[in-house]
C-alpha cells in the first residue's frame, strides 16, 4: 500500500504540486489524468526520487521488503525500493544497442542473479507480457514499438516490483496495440498483484482500468475519487466537461452522468 499525505513541490519559488493526497491499496490501480502541465509527470518524478518534494507523510509498505515512512522533505534517490517506471516512449527507454533481452536482464541487476538464473527470469518475462523468446536477441530497433513498450514492462517485471508508476504507458501505440497492451497489463496485474500508478490522457482507458483516478488541475487535486464515482457523479463542471469531451471523442460509451448538486 502506498500512502501519500500532503505533497509539495515548488521549484525556484514557483509551486508545481501543492496538498495532493492520495492512498492506493495494494494490488489496485490509480490513475492520474488532467491537462498538460497539471504536474502529472512532476508526481511520478517526485515519487521516483527525481525531483525533490515535501510530505506531510509518505507511507510505503511494499508486500516484499521493509516498509518506508517519511516526513518532510524527500528526494529519495533512487525512487521506492520495490518499484519500477515504466515510460512513455519505449524507443527512448531502451538502450538501442543492448538486445532487449540483455536491457530486460538490467532489470534484474539487484538480484545478483547467476548467468543461468538471469536467462531464466528474461525468458520468464517476455512470456508474461506476452512476447516470444526469440525477440530475446533483437534489438529496439528491430522490433514493433507495441513489442518494445512490453520488454519494458518484462523489465520491470523482472525485479518482481510491489509498484509500478506508468507515464502515459500507451500513447505512443496505435488503437488495435494500445488494446493489446492494456489486455497485458491487466493481466500481469491479475497473476502477480502488483499496484498501479498510470498516468493517462485517456479517460477511456482510465474507465476500463482504475480502481481509483486522480484529477489533477495547476497542481492541485481538483478530483479523487472510485473510479465509478468519479463517471457516475463527478464533483466539479470541469470533470463534467473532461468526460463529455471523452465521449464526444469517443474514447468513452456516452452514459449519463448523474449530477451532483452542491457542487461546483
Ligand atoms: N524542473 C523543472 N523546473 C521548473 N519547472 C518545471 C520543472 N519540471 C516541471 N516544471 C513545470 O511544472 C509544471 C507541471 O509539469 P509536468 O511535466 O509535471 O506536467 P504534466 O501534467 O505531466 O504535463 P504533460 O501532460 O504535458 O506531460 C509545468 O508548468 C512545468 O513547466
Amino acid at each position: 500500500m502506498l500512502s501519500i499525505d500532503h505533497l509539495n513541490i515548488s521549484i525556484s519559488g514557483k509551486t508545481i504540486l501543492e496538498e495532493v493526497s492520495f492512498s492506493i491499496p495494494e494490488g489496485t490501480t490509480l490513475c492520474i489524468a488532467g491537462e498538460s502541465g497539471s504536474g502529472k509527470s512532476s508526481l511520478l518524478k517526485a515519487l521516483n526520487g527525481l525531483m525533490q518534494a515535501r510530505f506531510e507523510q509518505l507511507s510505503f509498505y511494499p508486500k516484499t521488503g521493509p516498509a518506508i515512512t517519511h516526513q518532510g522533505r524527500w528526494l529519495g534517490r533512487p525512487g521506492l525500493q520495490q518499484s519500477r517506471w515504466v515510460m512513455q516512449d519505449p524507443i527512448a527507454a531502451l538502450n538501442p544497442r543492448l538486445s532487449l533481452g540483455a536491457s530486460i536482464g538490467e532489470g534484474a541487476y539487484s538480484k545478483r542473479l547467476s548467468r543461468s538464473e538471469r536467462d531464466k527470469a528474461i525468458t520468464e518475462a517476455l512470456v508474461d507480457v506476452d512476447l516470444p523468446s526469440a525477440l530475446a536477441t533483437r534489438r529496439p530497433t528491430e522490433v514493433s514499438l507495441g513489442q518494445a513498450q512490453r520488454a519494458c514492462l518484462a523489465r520491470a517485471l523482472i525485479a518482481q516490483p510491489d509498484l509500478i508508476f506508468f507515464d502515459e504507458p500507451l500513447s505512443a501505440l496505435d488503437a488495435i496495440v494500445q488494446k493489446q497492451v492494456a489486455a497485458t497489463m491487466k493481466r500481469v496485474q491479475a497473476r502477480h498483484g502488483n499496484t498501479f500508478v498510470i498516468v493517462t490522457h485517456d479517460l477511456g482507458f482510465a474507465a476500463a482500468f482504475a480502481d481509483q483516478i486522480l484529477v489533477l488541475r495547476n497542481g492541485r487535486m481538483e478530483a479523487y475519487q472510485s473510479a465509478k464515482s468519479f463517471f457516475e457523479r463527478p464533483t466539479s463542471h470541469y470533470c463534467r466537461d473532461l468526460i463529455e469531451a471523452a465521449r464526444d471523442l469517443g474514447s468513452l460509451p456516452q452514459a449519463p452522468i448523474i449530477a451532483n448538486e452542491g457542487h461546483p
